[in-house]
């Protein structure tokens, strides 16, 4: 099917309906108007490439365009096929659509996007501002005004408004759309993706430029052709002679033409009159010397005779080109609009008939001038070439030569007429125009008003220029249109398609900034929240470690337990012989309730720790969006203050390996400067001395010293006297003896007086020390049983407050707290990192999700405004693409 023929079909009664009233314009306001008509497509097929193109690269870079599927709520008319739509024609033949109808709007690559649309019909340059009525069922929605008002502004705001049902020319083949509601079909098109749909419509853009690009090129070539035949004899070339006002033709009684004799405006062979003879086989090309042989017009008769005796199909083709140096108002071949060739053809007869019929369905014919002479009738190959002529395109002109010699004109005329209506009744209709009586003969004498040839050739010359303007600029002007009206559409379509992904945009927005908003101010109170969870809790921990461990360490240091717990108790007094291990077990009875304090300490930090996890985590729940990454650590109050345990299966302990993770292990008991191994089980601390049975230098300051200095810090005194004394007495410690020698114990203080090297004292020092001595021994033993928990106690206490003598300065109570308190804040620490870990995490995701929305929505915007953009500009360039007539 050649669907051009459909548009352009050659009923003259298609010419007739718009274009025979220009038949009687003059030549200048006919080229004008093709001139004007020329330049406006050729604009808008520039602007309808610019926006074309514009789709392509918005399609690339910013926004996949959406194809959109119309269903029919009533059964549409047989689907055009794609091949079909394509093209300009086949919208002609269909009648416009005045009715709105509403359709289901959809898209191939989104089956759940469904809404209503209402077709608001072909809109033939409406101005823009009524463009997009608000039509319910085809009436205007101002035609209703009892209506109710809300209603129908709900209805406007549901339903909107897209120009035409469906695509001709940008219709993509996808096999589905509104026949196709099987499921088959359904999960083909879930399977489309966005992207390869648009694919489709970007290579439906690329065809549809290159074809634009074609009619450019129709449009702005102004050639055309006008093929002169008829019967042997009828004054063709006599004719042909005429409309140049030369004599080129050679003229004979005798039939002569039998070559296609082309003739051309000079101007087109750079001024120079001649005749090219074509050479057989070789396409003519003006250019190319070897395809053509050149001769003088002078030599025309002959090479026209050289022609006579040959075959038919041998005949010949002969260029002209002649000067014409009439104005172009005037002249036929210079028209400075068309570059109009006549080809003078030979006469019908039964050889040449088919070769002129062939020729005559060429593509650049446009006009076909049919000679025939007056003084005969139609001869049968004339009636043949005639109802074959009226078949095809091209349009049919018909001149009754040889009319000035008819003596009775009128029924000449009446007799031809009759003969065209049977013939060619759609050139009978417009006989007026298209069927002329003149004699050419008549007109090739100069100086002589010849109107009717006159008109004939006005006649001519305007239908050539408005032949042109509908067979060339006619299906240019439909195919833009309906081009135009699928942009329009597929621009709409993708509005609807942006402001429904803005509204999601927006709601998504609406609902995630706010979440985002509340992250950024919660950062700063969740982080000095966390911080002071962590400090107030830390500070708990160690001061009730501290307050705990004060207090048993005074208990110890008052001769009593460090605490009351059942498991512990003090041993009883095993009398003087015993009081060795009494005194060894007093010391290790403390040792381990102060240990029991430090684990009670440590319990109550564990209870303190707790809390501050608590609180940690109401804090995330406080700060946390619902949607947050839930806490997936578990807090293991029994593994804080643990010694790490060597990771399970051999890897390395984790930084997290406290109490405070999925696995346990934490710091050893004290284990801090080596504090922790368990005070009862430290060898150094249970190892019993003389001083913890007597205490030398306690009881010289309960006797003789300032009460007040009796302090714990005895020991820390500056060396005196006395100090020299315990020092002396500690030589005689029992280490090795279970039993005080009385011996030795007189040795060490004839020692001890040994030391003092003054003669006098000397003198005295000696039954002085001894008789002090020996009273004072026997007071100690006395008092024994309840001084050594006293003395142990004390010894105990000075010995850890203080440190053990080793290297380390801080006292014990101290280092217990410090750790514990460090303890503590590392799981705090870590809970709080936890925290800010899924805090950040949710503020990243929120901000992300955010900026995905603020991206969407502004594309959503952006391609909402630009699809208006080429909305509108579509709209603008297919109202200039309607031809004036
Ligand atoms: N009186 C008169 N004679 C004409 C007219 N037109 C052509 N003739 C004569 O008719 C004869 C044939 O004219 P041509 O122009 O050669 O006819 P043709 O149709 O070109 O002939 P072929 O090409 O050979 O078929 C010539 O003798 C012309 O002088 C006319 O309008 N009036």
């Amino acid at each position: 099917m050649e669907s051009t023929s459909t548009a352009t079909s050659p009923t003259l009664s298609n010419f007739s309906d718009g274009g025979a009233e220009h038949l009687n314009l003059k030549g200048e306001d006919v080229q004008e108007i093709f001139i004007e008509n020329k330049d406006r497509l050729v604009n808008a097929i520039d602007a309808t490439k610019s926006i074309l193109n514009a789709i392509r690269n918005f399609n690339k870079d910013d926004w996949v365009v959406r194809y959109p599927q119309l269903k029919d709520s009533e059964p549409e008319p047989a689907a055009e096929t794609g091949e079909a739509a394509s093209e300009s024609v086949p919208s002609l033949s269909t009648p416009p659509r005045r009715k709105s109808q509403r359709r289901s709007l959809s898209f191939a690559d989104d089956p759940t996007f469904e809404t209503e649309v209402i077709v608001e019909g072909p809109r033939i340059s409406l101005s823009r501002s009524t463009s997009l009525p608000v039509i319910h069922d085809g009436v205007e929605s101002e035609c209703m005004p009892s209506c109710d008002d809300a209603a129908a502004e709900k209805e406007a705001d549901s339903v909107r408004l897209i120009p035409s049902s469906d695509f001709n020319v940008l219709r993509l083949d996808l096999k589905l759309g509104a026949h196709s509601s099987s499921s088959s079909a359904a999960s083909l098109v879930s399977q489309l993706e966005k992207a390869s749909i648009a694919n489709l419509l970007d290579d439906r853009i690329g065809s549809s430029l290159s074809h634009i690009e074609k009619l450019r090129l129709r449009v702005e070539d102004t050639s055309s052709k006008v093929l002169v035949t008829g019967d042997l004899n009828a004054g063709k070339s006599t004719f042909v002679n005429a409309l140049l006002r030369r004599e080129v033709m050679p003229v004979d009684q005798q039939p002569c033409t039998t070559a296609f004799c082309e003739v051309h405006d000079a101007a087109e062979n750079n001024g120079v009159e001649e005749a090219h003879i074509l050479k057989e086989g070789a396409t003519y090309d003006i250019a190319d010397d070897s395809t053509f042989a050149r001769a003088s017009l002078e030599a025309l008769e002959d090479i026209v005779g050289d022609n006579e005796h040959k075959a038919p199909h041998e005949q010949s083709m002969v260029k002209l080109y002649l000067a014409d140096t009439r104005a172009p108002s005037e002249s036929l071949l210079n028209n400075g609009v068309v570059d109009i060739s006549l080809i003078d053809a030979p006469g019908l007869n039964r050889d040449s008939l088919k070769t002129t019929a062939v020729f005559a369905r060429q593509e650049e014919i446009d006009v076909v001038v049919f000679v025939v002479s007056a003084e005969n009738h139609f001869t049968l190959s004339a009636r043949e070439f005639l109802q074959n002529a009226s078949n095809e395109k091209a349009y049919l002109f018909i001149v009754v030569n040889k009319f000035a010699g008819i003596k009775h004109k009128e029924r000449c005329r009446r007799a031809v007429l009759d003969q065209i209506r049977q013939l060619s009744p759609g050139t009978y209709d417009d006989a007026e125009d298209l069927v002329h009586f003149v004699d050419s003969a008549a007109a090739l004498q100069p100086y002589t008003a010849n109107p009717a040839f006159d008109d004939l050739e006005s006649a001519l010359r305007s239908f050539v220029l408005v032949k042109r303007s509908k067979s060339k600029l006619q299906p240019v002007s439909t195919y833009l249109s309906n081009l135009l009206g699928d942009i329009e559409l597929l621009a709409r379509t993708n509005i609807i398609v942006a402001d429904v992904e803005l509204e999601r945009a927006q709601e998504d927005l609406s609902a995630k900034r706010p979440v985002l908003d509340q992250l950024k101010k919660s950062k700063d109170v969740l982080e000095n929240e966390i911080e002071q969870v962590e400090e107030d809790n830390t500070t708990k921990a160690s001061e009730t470690t501290k307050s705990m461990l004060s207090k048993a360490i005074e208990r110890v240091g008052q001769g009593k337990l460090g605490v009351d717990v059942p498991t512990i108790s003090m041993p009883a007094y095993p009398g003087l012989l015993g009081i060795w291990d009494y005194a060894r077990d007093v010391r290790r009875a403390m040792l381990a309730s102060i240990d029991d304090a430090v684990r009670m300490a440590e319990d109550q930090a564990r209870g303190i720790t707790k809390g501050g996890v608590d609180k940690i985590k109401d804090l995330g729940e406080l700060h946390l969006p619902a949607d947050a990454e839930k806490n997936t650590r578990v807090f293991m109050p029994e593994a804080m203050f643990r010694a790490t345990r060597k990771g399970h299966r051999g890897t390395k302990s984790r930084r997290s390996s406290t109490s405070y993770s999925n696995i346990g292990g934490a710091i050893v008991a004290g284990g801090l400067h080596g504090l922790g191994i368990g005070l009862a089980q430290r060898h150094d601390l249970l190892e019993t001395t003389f001083f913890d049975l007597f205490d030398v230098n306690h009881q010289w300051f309960v006797h003789f010293g300032d009460a007040k200095s009796v302090s714990d810090d005895t020991d820390a005194m500056a060396p005196s006297a006395l100090s020299v004394v315990s020092v002396g007495l500690g030589a005689l410690t029992m280490v090795g003896g279970q039993a005080l020698g009385a011996r030795a114990m007189l040795e060490g203080i004839v020692r001890v007086s040994d030391l003092l090297s003054n003669e006098t004292a000397r003198k005295w020092a000696a039954p002085v020390v001894g008789a002090f001595a020996l009273g004072a021994t026997a007071y100690l033993i006395l008092e024994l049983p309840s001084s050594i928990p006293r003395t142990v106690g004390r010894r105990v206490k000075a010995s850890i407050v203080k440190g053990d003598g080793s290297e380390v300065p801080v006292s014990f109570v101290d280092a217990h707290a410090t750790r514990v308190g460090k303890e503590t804040r590392k799981v705090l620490r870590l809970a709080g990192w936890d925290l800010r870990g899924r805090f950040t995490k949710s503020m990243d995701d929120s901000t992300k999700e955010v900026k995905t929305a603020e991206e969407a929505e502004s594309k959503a915007k952006k391609a909402g405004e630009w699809f208006g953009e080429i909305a509108e500009k579509a709209v603008g360039v297919k109202e200039t693409v309607v031809l004036a007539a």
